[in-house]
C-alpha cells in the first residue's frame, strides 16, 4: 500500500495545539505528516517544551515517504505577529485561516490524502472580522457540499450531530424533515463506505424533553422528525431506532448494538461522548470528499507552552486519518 500524505494543522498558535504537533513529532508515523503552520513557532514550542524536532521542506514532487521519529515535513507560513503562550491574537487569524484554506485546497485536489486539525479559537477568528463557525462548516463551504455530518468517535461510542455550531434559540427551526433525511442519508452511506458497517443500526434522540412526551412537551417529534424517520424507514429500509428520549438513551442496553446515536444538537449528544471519552476521542466530519479528523478538545489556552496538554485525542486522530485514507 502507497504511504498516505496527510495534512496537519496545528490551529491556534497561542493554544495548545503547536505543542502536541512537536510532541507527535516525537514518535515515526506510517504517512508523510506535512504541518502547515510557521516553523518559528514549532522551534520555539519544541524549545519551551525541551524537545528536538527536525524539519524537512514539503516536496510535492516527491513521493510520500513515512515520518521518521524526531521529523516533521513542513508547508511553510507565517504567523503576522509572534505568538505568545496563553494570549490570543486577532493579527493571526488570518494565518490560522490560511492553513485550513490551503489544507482543503490540497486535499480536494488529491495532493493530500487527509486532513488532521489542531484546535482553532472560533471567538478571536471571528473577532478579526472573518465568520467562522467550525472547521466543519469551513471546510464544507470550501467543498461546496451545504451538508456534512459531525460525528465524534471513542471506543463504544459514536455520536453525530444533526445541528452543529448555531445558536440553542435556532436548533429547533433548523431541524426540517429535509435536514434531518439528508444528515441521516450522509450518516448511512458513510457509516457502510468509510466504516465498513453493512447496515448501520442508527438510534436517534428527540428534540424535546421525553421526546415530546406525545405532544404536550413539544411537537417536533410528532411534526417533524417521527415522518422524516418513517420515510427513511420505508424508502430506504434503514435501520433507524427512535426518537427516543436523549436522557436515557445513552446505557448499555440500547449503545450495545447502536453503531451510532444521532443527537439534534451539539451539547445533546457531545457532553456525554466527551464524558465518556475526552483525551481518546476524534471528530470526524462526514460527507466531504476527502477524510477529515480532529482532536476532541479546545485550544487550552491554560496549558499551551507547560507540557502538561495530553496528546492522546490528537493521536486517535491521525491514527484515524490514516486508516481511513488508507482504505481509499
Ligand atoms: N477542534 C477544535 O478546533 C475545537 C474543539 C473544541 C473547542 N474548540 C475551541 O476551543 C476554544 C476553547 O474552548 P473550551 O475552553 O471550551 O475547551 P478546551 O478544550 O480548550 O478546554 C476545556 C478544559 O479542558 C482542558 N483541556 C483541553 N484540552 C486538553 C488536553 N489536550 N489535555 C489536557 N487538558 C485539556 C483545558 O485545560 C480546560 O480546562 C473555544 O474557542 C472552542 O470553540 C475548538
Ligand atoms: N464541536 C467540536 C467539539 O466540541 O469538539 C468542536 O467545536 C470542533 O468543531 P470543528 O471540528 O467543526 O471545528
Amino acid at each position: 500500500m502507497s504511504t498516505k500524505r496527510i495534512a496537519v494543522t496545528p490551529g491556534e498558535p497561542a493554544g495548545i495545539g503547536p505543542d502536541l504537533v512537536v510532541q507527535l513529532a516525537q514518535q515515526a508515523w506510517p504517512a508523510e505528516l506535512v504541518v502547515c503552520a510557521d516553523p518559528e513557532l514549532l522551534t520555539s514550542r519544541a524549545k519551551r517544551l525541551g524537545l528536538q524536532v527536525t524539519f524537512r521542506p514539503y516536496q510535492p514532487n516527491q513521493a510520500p515517504k513515512p515520518q521518521e521519529a524526531g521529523t516533521l515535513t513542513i508547508a511553510p507560513f507565517k504567523l503576522v505577529s509572534e505568538s505568545i503562550c496563553g494570549q490570543l491574537d486577532e493579527q493571526n487569524s488570518t494565518y490560522v485561516v490560511e492553513t485550513l484554506r490551503y489544507a482543503g485546497e490540497k486535499n480536494m485536489s488529491g495532493e493530500f490524502d487527509a486532513v488532521v486539525t489542531g484546535p482553532v479559537h472560533k471567538g478571536i477568528i471571528n473577532q478579526a472580522g472573518i465568520s467562522f463557525s467550525g472547521h466543519t462548516e469551513f471546510f464544507a463551504h470550501q467543498a461546496n457540499c451545504p451538508d456534512v455530518v459531525m460525528m465524534l468517535a471513542t471506543p463504544g461510542l459514536q455520536v453525530a450531530l444533526v445541528t452543529t455550531h448555531i445558536p440553542l434559540a435556532y436548533v429547533a427551526k433548523a431541524i426540517t424533515r429535509q435536514r434531518l433525511q439528508h444528515i441521516i442519508k450522509i450518516l448511512h452511506a458513510d457509516l457502510i463506505s468509510k466504516f465498513g458497517i453493512v447496515s448501520p443500526k442508527i438510534y436517534v434522540c428527540g428534540l424535546n424533553p421525553h421526546a415530546g412526551e406525545d405532544g404536550h412537551l413539544g411537537r417536533e417529534e410528532i411534526d417533524v422528525i417521527i415522518p422524516a424517520l418513517n420515510e427513511l424507514r420505508e424508502e430506504f429500509q434503514m435501520n433507524i431506532v427512535g426518537p427516543l428520549p436523549a436522557d436515557t438513551l445513552f446505557q448499555p442496553k440500547y449503545l450495545q448494538d447502536a453503531d451510532v446515536v444521532l443527537a439534534m444538537y451539539h451539547d445533546q449528544g457531545l457532553p456525554v461522548l466527551k464524558s465518556q471519552g475526552f483525551g481518546k476521542s476524534v471528530n470526524i466530519t462526514l460527507g466531504l470528499p476527502y477524510i477529515r479528523t480532529s482532536v476532541d478538545h479546545g485550544t487550552a489556552l491554560d496549558l499551551a507552552g507547560t507540557g502538561k496538554a495530553d496528546i492522546g485525542s490528537f493521536v486517535c486522530a491521525l491514527n484515524k486519518a490514516i486508516e481511513l485514507s488508507s482504505k481509499n
